[in-house]
Formats: C-alpha cells, sequence, structure tokens
C-alpha cells in the first residue's frame, strides 16, 4: 500500500470530531472520479476511511518507472504510485484542504517540480513552499535523505520548524510506514490532540513497531511489513505510564503536606498508605514549599508511585514535573495554559485542567489536555474562595466534556456515592485531599472511600 501522505482533520472533520460532512464527501468523490478512481463508500466516513480511500486510489496507478514529468507518489520501496496527470489535482484540489501532508522526499521533490533536497535544510524550505500551497501543516519525511545517521522529519507549521530525529534502523521491514504514519496521526487527532503532538506520537509508533518488527519475516519481497500488533504479542514496558488510561481517574488523592504534618507523617508514608488503600493516581499538591524542597519530595513520592504503577502528577509546576519525570501535570486556568504545557511536556505526559464551565471544557479538549479537574463540587475549606458549582453544575460540565472528568472539591465518604451516581458516562472518579490527608488513618480512610466508589459505579455502570 501506498503512503498518500494526506490527512484531512480538524477544519474538515468539525473540529477533529472524526466525522466528515456529506458535502466534503461530494468533494472528495468528484476529485477522486476525476482522477478515475471509484470511491466505494459514500456517507459518513471516520477519518481512517478517507485515508484508506486515498491510499487505495493511488494503488489504482501502480505503475514502475519514471513519467514524461517525473514521478508524483513514490512509495518507500521506490515504486512510482501517481504521476504527473494526478498532480494538479493534488495542488489544487486536495492539498488547500489538507491540515496536514506527509511526503517523503521524493514526493516533496516531485510536488515542487523536481526541486533536489538533500540536506535538512532544502527539507525546511520544500515544508515552506508545500505550505505555500494551502495545507495547514506539512511534514516532510526525511527517511530517504541520504547520509544521514538519524532519520529526520521536519513539521512546519506555517510559522516554526520542528526538527524531529529518530535513530535511523536498519531493516528491510519498511512497508506501509507512511499509511501507518498517516492513520496514526489522524487517529491521534481524532481523539483531540494537537497537530504536533499526534505527529509524534505516530512517529514514536511507527519507531517502536519498526525496531520490534526489525528482524522478523513476513511474506516475500524485497521490503517486509513491519508489525503493528507489537503492543499485543508483546507487552512493552518503560516502568511508567504509556498512554493515559481514563479509570485511573476513580480515586485521585490530591496531597497537602500542612495535613499530614498536623497527623504526624511525611508526605511518602501518606502516599504509601493512599496507594495500599486503593488511589489509583497521585497528585503532589504543594502550594508553600520553595522549588528546591518540591523538587526532592517529587523524586521520592515518583519513586513509590512508580513501584506501584500509579501515575503521580504534579500540581501547577511544569518546571517540577519535567525536572523529576513525573508522568503529568494538574493545571488551573490561571496555571501554565494547557497547549503550552502540552508542548513542554511532550505528548505522552498527562495533563489535567480544571474546568468550572463548558465552555473552558470544550477549550481543554482542543488544547490537549487528557481530563478535566471539575469543581468544587461541595464547599471546602481545602482551597481558599473556590466556589462551589453543586451536582447541576459538575453534569454540565461533564456533559460538555470530550475528556474525562474527575470531580473534586468537599468530597468525602458521605457524598462520594452521589457524585458518582450523577449518571454521566464520562465522570471517571473524585479527587479528595482532606477526606484523606486530613484523618488520622490514611489507609482506613482510602479504602472506604474506594469501597464506596466501587459501590456507587456498580449501581451506575
Ligand atoms: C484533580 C484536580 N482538579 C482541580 C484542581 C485544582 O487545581 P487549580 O485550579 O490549579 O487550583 P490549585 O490546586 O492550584 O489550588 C486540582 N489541583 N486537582
Ligand atoms: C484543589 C481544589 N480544587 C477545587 S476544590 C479543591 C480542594 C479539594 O479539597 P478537599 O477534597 O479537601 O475538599
Amino acid at each position: 500500500m501506498a503512503s498518500c501522505g494526506i490527512l484531512f482533520s480538524s477544519s474538515i472533520f468539525n473540529k477533529g470530531v472524526n466525522i466528515v460532512p456529506q458535502d466534503f464527501v461530494e468533494q472528495l468523490k468528484s476529485v477522486l472520479s476525476d482522477m478515475q478512481v471509484d470511491v466505494v463508500k459514500t456517507g459518513l466516513l471516520p477519518s481512517i476511511d478517507i485515508v484508506k480511500i486515498l491510499n487505495q486510489s493511488l494503488r489504482k496507478f501502480p505503475v514502475r518507472g519514471s513519467f514524461g514529468g517525473g514521478p508524483v507518489m513514490v512509495s518507500t520501496s521506490g515504486d512510482v504510485l501517481a504521476g504527473p496527470s494526478i498532480l494538479s489535482s493534488f495542488r489544487e484540489e486536495l492539498l488547500p484542504m489538507a491540515d496536514i501532508v506527509t511526503p517523503n522526499i521524493k514526493e516533496a521533490s516531485a510536488l515542487l517540480g523536481g526541486m533536489p533536497l538533500e540536506t535538512v535544510a532544502d527539507m525546511c524550505s520544500a515544508a515552506k513552499l508545500l505550505h505555500a500551497i494551502g495545507p495547514r501543516n506539512i511534514l516532510v519525511k526525511g527517511g530517504d535523505l541520504p547520509d544521514s545517521l538519524d532519520a529526520v522529519d521536519i513539521f512546519f507549521d506555517g510559522k516554526d520548524y520542528h526538527e524531529l530525529r529518530s535513530p535511523r534502523i536498519k531493516t528491510r521491514n519498511t512497508h506501509g510506514t507512511g499509511c501507518t504514519l498517516a492513520s496514526c496521526i489522524a487517529a491521534e487527532l481524532a481523539k483531540g490532540s494537537s497537530m504536533l503532538s499526534a505527529v509524534k506520537v505516530a512517529k514514536r509508533y511507527v519507531e517502536t513497531a519498526l525496531e520490534y518488527s526489525k528482524d522478523i519475516f513476513i511474506g516475500n519481497g524485497r521490503q517486509g511489513p513491519f508489525d503493528h500488533l507489537l503492543r499485543l504479542t508483546n507487552s512493552i514496558c518503560s516502568g511508567r505510564q504509556q498512554t493515559f488510561n481514563p479509570s485511573d481517574l476513580f480515586l485521585y488523592a490530591v496531597t497537602d503536606s500542612q495535613m499530614n504534618k498536623k497527623w504526624g507523617r511525611s508526605m511518602v508514608d501518606a502516599i504509601k498508605a493512599a496507594i495500599e488503600g486503593g488511589a489509583t493516581i497521585v497528585q503532589l499538591r504543594e502550594k508553600d514549599a520553595e522549588t528546591r524542597e518540591f523538587l526532592d519530595m517529587a523524586k521520592a513520592c515518583l519513586e513509590i508511585c512508580r513501584s506501584h504503577g500509579v501515575p503521580l502528577l504534579i500540581d501547577d509546576r511544569v518546571d517540577v514535573a519535567l525536572a523529576c519525570d513525573a508522568d503529568g501535570v494538574h493545571v488551573g486556568q490561571s496555571d501554565m495554559p494547557v497547549r503550552i504545557a502540552r508542548a513542554l511536556l511532550g505528548p505522552e505526559k498527562i495533563i489535567g485542567v480544571s474546568c468550572k464551565t463548558p465552555e473552558q471544557a470544550q477549550q481543554a479538549w482542543i488544547d490537549g489536555a487528557d481530563y478535566i479537574g471539575c469543581g468544587g463540587v461541595y464547599p471546602t475549606n481545602t482551597k481558599a474562595n473556590n466556589p462551589t458549582l453543586g451536582l447541576d453544575g459538575l453534569k454540565a460540565v461533564c456533559i460538555a466534556s470530550k475528556l474525562p472528568v474527575v470531580a473534586i472539591g468537599g468530597i468525602n465518604a458521605s457524598n462520594a456515592g452521589s457524585v458518582m451516581e450523577t449518571g454521566v458516562s464520562n465522570l471517571e472518579g473524585v479527587a479528595v485531599v482532606s477526606a484523606l490527608f486530613d484523618k488520622e488513618s490514611v489507609l482506613a480512610e482510602t479504602r472506604n472511600l474506594h469501597a464506596i466508589l466501587t459501590e456507587a459505579a456498580s449501581q451506575v455502570k
């Protein structure tokens, strides 16, 4: 299968919802019929089907060798997949509609009339020229760049260039890498990632699959396909969360040094007890600590959390999260903006954001957050001047949110059941501070709350 290198996403897919409007399908059909390609499916199509259709369309031109005007679409195996007759359709019709185009070096060169591409600087120039044709983002894939130890791709969003490097993996099993990369980008966008995050996750997936499949033998031919099922057939574990699992929000323990001090225990002991009692995620929330103290505490807590496979997030401080390689951050509406936190932390870290309104919830998804913390649901003494939303306010945020939500604020053993029983499907759990840490036994309180939540969840599911 050839890499079409073209994806249609957010603007066409109604901000990333992976459903394509009918008029876009009609436009696409007309472009493809000009290219003498049958559209096999009609109606509302998920994004990946569009990628597939384009791939299928390109497979209809399986001509080896070069055309009069030079090849236009070229697979990694060197096959010419589409000739100059469709070049103008690509340039005039498809590229201007695309949110991202992902040509390899030969394709970028062909789209630019045979411009030679031999260096990273050439790739940047090509990305800029391709961007001028109309796509919102360009990824020029440098796998074929001569004399390079690394595989270097250039991502250009019309403003900034990102050089995405990864070690070159020696293998014959490279067949289908372009299609996989494009499909993976589409899938990440549909999940709500920003474009750069989607590209990074997709690259990481392709690299991991290439590395995993480098020595296997599948099928015949000069190039073999790589194994997409590596995660199913081989449990890849780096000791920390590979991806965010919304069910981790079930019993979210948010720490408080003052409370733990009052009860005469260290932060590490408090977190250990919470995890033993059933906490599924921990947030280190230090309002008064100096940076060095905060960092040292984060490192110690991370050790405990990692050894139990429980993610540790840092409240507010992206710098501290980066410095100790925590699993992510939780930010408020006046903290580091989610978009910037995502850019700083990369695609794999967990980012939670506090939202009190449906509008904030929608923005959180657009900006690339993983989950929403919504509250205060009930009055709380733990956070000063925090408005109370009630269960109705919580519901409104959940309904507006495409992201999973954790409820926070004044939640304890007496009301956690009612929160869980609100019956909105993306409400994944409760986050608590004083209900665990302003108590004599963190272990007993966590166990009790876990049992209450489990019972309530079983009523609604
Ligand atoms: C899970 C969760 N939800 C909300 C908050 C509140 O965060 P923020 O709005 O940044 O307020 P402070 O915690 O910084 O006082 C949270 N920490 N965790
Ligand atoms: C941090 C925060 N954000 C909204 S309410 C709150 C405090 C929650 O603390 P408690 O669980 O003790 O009410």
